[in-house]
């Protein structure tokens, strides 16, 4: 706008010309858009339709307000006090999350607890979604201004925002409810604005709409292990035997503590190109060449329930001729011996070792019932669902080794780790890694089957000395269904003539597949439901750098002013509405709920509108989040293009 227009208007209670709230009320409308322009061009300027109020023209992105929101204030804020927009509710960024209840580990149905969905009603009524609007035009319209108790309040009006208005408000906008013709009428502006939860979400499993928003703790919990895990910094001091690199890895970092005639050892590495974990198993004084054939069968094999092998080189980098075979790793996992066998005392009781030089330790056979008893006494065996969901995924894994023409050779308890609910067999190909000579394949395969048995059967007694193979089997079946210990039995007596086969227990198994699946299928929901919150987190963040990067700028081409004048004085004055409010006796106003639902606006730009404040207190203006979202769009880009350079 030329600066003379605006100087021949000069309202009792105007603004001084150097005004930074005239420097916005002077910006220039040129938008980034295209599709913008061109639409610009078809909008026609009107004058003021209220004679009551003092027109100012200008240039301004926006729309005619309601006729409501023309009527002077009847008692203007005395201070910068902003109630919150109650359109959206807030996001999983922005708050601590509430306590979550941990249900099931090897079946997680729930990850949430359950409410009615009448409580949720109660505890936010006003949290459905948005409307999307439509992205307003930015048109020539004129500004209206009054004083109200010494504060004077700046309106934008304009007869083609009205149209706009109407437009939204057609059936067509309102969606296909209100057209009643069933078509579905997309916005284009769904992809910013945020959903809500899902009904299956709020409605079956939480407690009420707030955990919507916040990552259940099990989830949490899970990651944030994980990544405890990776960020762990170890001394290299600590381990000066171990080289700096070994082939592409460095950062070697023993995964156990070894003795010194251990015939193996594993740490965890990092890729020197590529950056990433892997897992190093390094067998020591390895001469004999590996079996290059099964080695890169093992390769071959890719299966969510086994480690998969990447590679496998030899090396003198420990100052002898070792083998070493590259996993991919898995951050923060447990060896099964260890979760729930007890660790190397081999049962959750933590008895000594029965063959221990100790006089007083327990003989195996009295170790082993009093274990067991004592594990039904304590209430620690675990829940049988648990064993069939363990069951099934070493099923599955053994039937993709051994479908490759593969045998595992090394399923036993320190052998498998778990992560979350998710057990996966570790180091797979040692054993064909380690001796190159050939063996009976099928042989191999039968006994899998006789080490699976051994695996489920110490997981049911809790211990590892299932030696005594009758007293173990009576606890099973005391303790678990017919079922269980009937597959038990098949697995643990090969019969010499009958070549038996993974797929065979396949039947008996039976429904249980289903009961996995189900579990398999509500944990992805609630990972998917996770993903929806944080992919709308990603947007809020990315509206908070934009803001970031314009607020307060120091200068831009030389312009020492530029972030305090313009459309980066709304900005500014936006940015203390979201995140400087006060209440009406001063305190802080710490509300995320409003903080969230204000970015999402803005991200959304629709046509609600805001009062936004002078720092002086002495001007107000109302404007709506789409001329908000067309200052940041204008203001960034003009960052952008000043850093892109001449
Ligand atoms: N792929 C992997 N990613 C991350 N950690 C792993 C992986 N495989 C195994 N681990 C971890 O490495 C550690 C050592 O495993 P390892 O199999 O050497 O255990 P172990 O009981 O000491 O067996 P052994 O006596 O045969 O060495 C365990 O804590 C296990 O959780």
């Amino acid at each position: 706008m030329d600066p003379s227009i605006y100087l021949q208007y000069s309202p009792p209670n105007g603004l001084p010309q150097e005004s930074k709230l005239a420097t916005y009320m002077n910006h220039s409308t040129v938008t980034p858009t295209r599709s913008l322009n061109q639409a610009m061009s078809k909008l026609s300027i009107e004058a003021s339709p209220t004679s009551s109020k003092k027109p100012m023209p200008m240039t301004i992105s926006g729309h005619v307000p309601q006729q409501q929101q023309l009527i002077p204030h009847p008692q203007p804020p005395p201070i910068m006090t902003h109630i919150p927009p109650p359109h959206l509710p807030p996001q999983a960024l922005l708050a601590h999350p509430p306590p979550q209840v941990l249900i099931g580990e090897f079946v997680p149905i729930n990850y949430y607890t359950h409410t009615p969905s009448h409580a949720l009603i109660q505890e936010s009524p006003q949290s459905s979604p948005p409307t999307p609007m439509p992205m307003p035009m930015p048109v020539t319209t004129q500004v209206h201004q009054e004083n109200v108790g010494g504060t004077t309040y700046f309106y934008s009006t304009n007869a083609d925002s009205l149209n706009a208005s109407a437009v939204m408000n057609t059936p067509a906008a309102m969606g296909p409810d209100v057209m009643g013709v069933g078509v579905p009428v997309a916005s284009p502006y769904a992809s910013q604005m945020y959903a809500g939860p899902t009904s299956h979400a709020s409605a079956n499993h939480k407690s009420g709409l707030a955990q919507a928003f916040y990552m259940p703790e099990t989830i949490r919990e899970e990651i944030y292990q994980r990544a405890q895990d990776v960020f762990l910094q170890h001394d290299p001091m600590a381990y000066p035997d171990i080289p700096e690199v070994v082939d592409r890895y460095a950062e070697l970092v023993p995964l156990e503590a070894t003795g010194a005639h251990a015939l193996a050892t594993s740490y965890r590495a990092t890729h020197r190109r590529r950056a990433d974990h892997v897992a190093l198993r390094r067998l020591h004084a390895c001469v004999g060449a590996a079996a290059p054939g099964r080695v890169d069968m093992w390769k071959q094999l890719d299966h969510p329930n086994i480690v998969r092998l990447q590679q496998c080189f030899t090396t003198k980098a420990f100052g002898d001729h070792s083998l070493v075979l590259v996993y991919d790793y898995h951050p923060a996992c447990i060896t099964m011996l260890n979760k729930y066998l007890g660790g190397a005392g081999g049962d959750v009781n933590g008895f000594m070792d029965p063959f221990s030089s100790d006089p007083d330790a327990p003989r195996p056979y009295t170790h082993q019932k009093n274990a067991m008893l004592r594990a039904v006494a304590t209430g620690q065996l675990l829940p049988e669902a648990m064993l069939w969901s363990m069951l099934v995924q070493l099923t599955s894994a053994l039937r993709a080794i051994h479908s490759h023409g593969l045998a595992c050779r090394t399923l036993e308890p320190s052998k498998v780790i778990v992560n979350g609910c998710r057990l996966r067999i570790s180091w797979p190909g040692i054993a064909d890694a380690m001796h190159n000579g050939s063996f009976d394949v099928i042989q191999a395969q039968q006994e899998d089957l006789v080490a699976l048995g051994r695996l489920i059967l110490s997981l049911a007694c809790r211990t590892v000395h299932c030696d005594n193979i009758n007293a173990c089997m009576d606890l099973v079946a005391r303790t678990y269904s017919m079922d269980l210990k009937n597959m038990l039995m098949y697995l643990l007596t090969p019969s010499p003539n009958v070549r038996r086969t993974i797929t065979d227990i396949m039947p008996m198994i039976g429904a249980r597949f289903f009961t996995q699946v189900e579990a398999l299928e509500r944990r992805s929901d609630a990972f998917e439901e996770q993903l929806v919150n944080e992919i709308d987190n990603g947007r809020l963040l990315r509206i908070l750098i934009k803001l970031g990067i314009i607020n307060e700028r120091p200068e831009l081409n030389m312009d020492t002013s530029w972030s305090e004048t313009g459309d980066r004085y709304m900005l500014k004055l936006f940015r203390d509405h979201i995140f400087h409010s006060v209440t009406p006796d001063g305190r802080p106003w710490l509300d995320r709920a409003h903080v969230a639902a204000a970015l999402n606006n803005l991200d959304g730009g629709n046509l609600d509108k805001v009062e936004l404040m002078s720092r002086d207190e002495q001007s107000v203006l109302v404007v709506s989040y789409a001329e908000l979202k067309h200052c940041l769009e204008n203001a960034y880009e003009e960052v952008m293009a000043a850093a892109a350079g001449p």
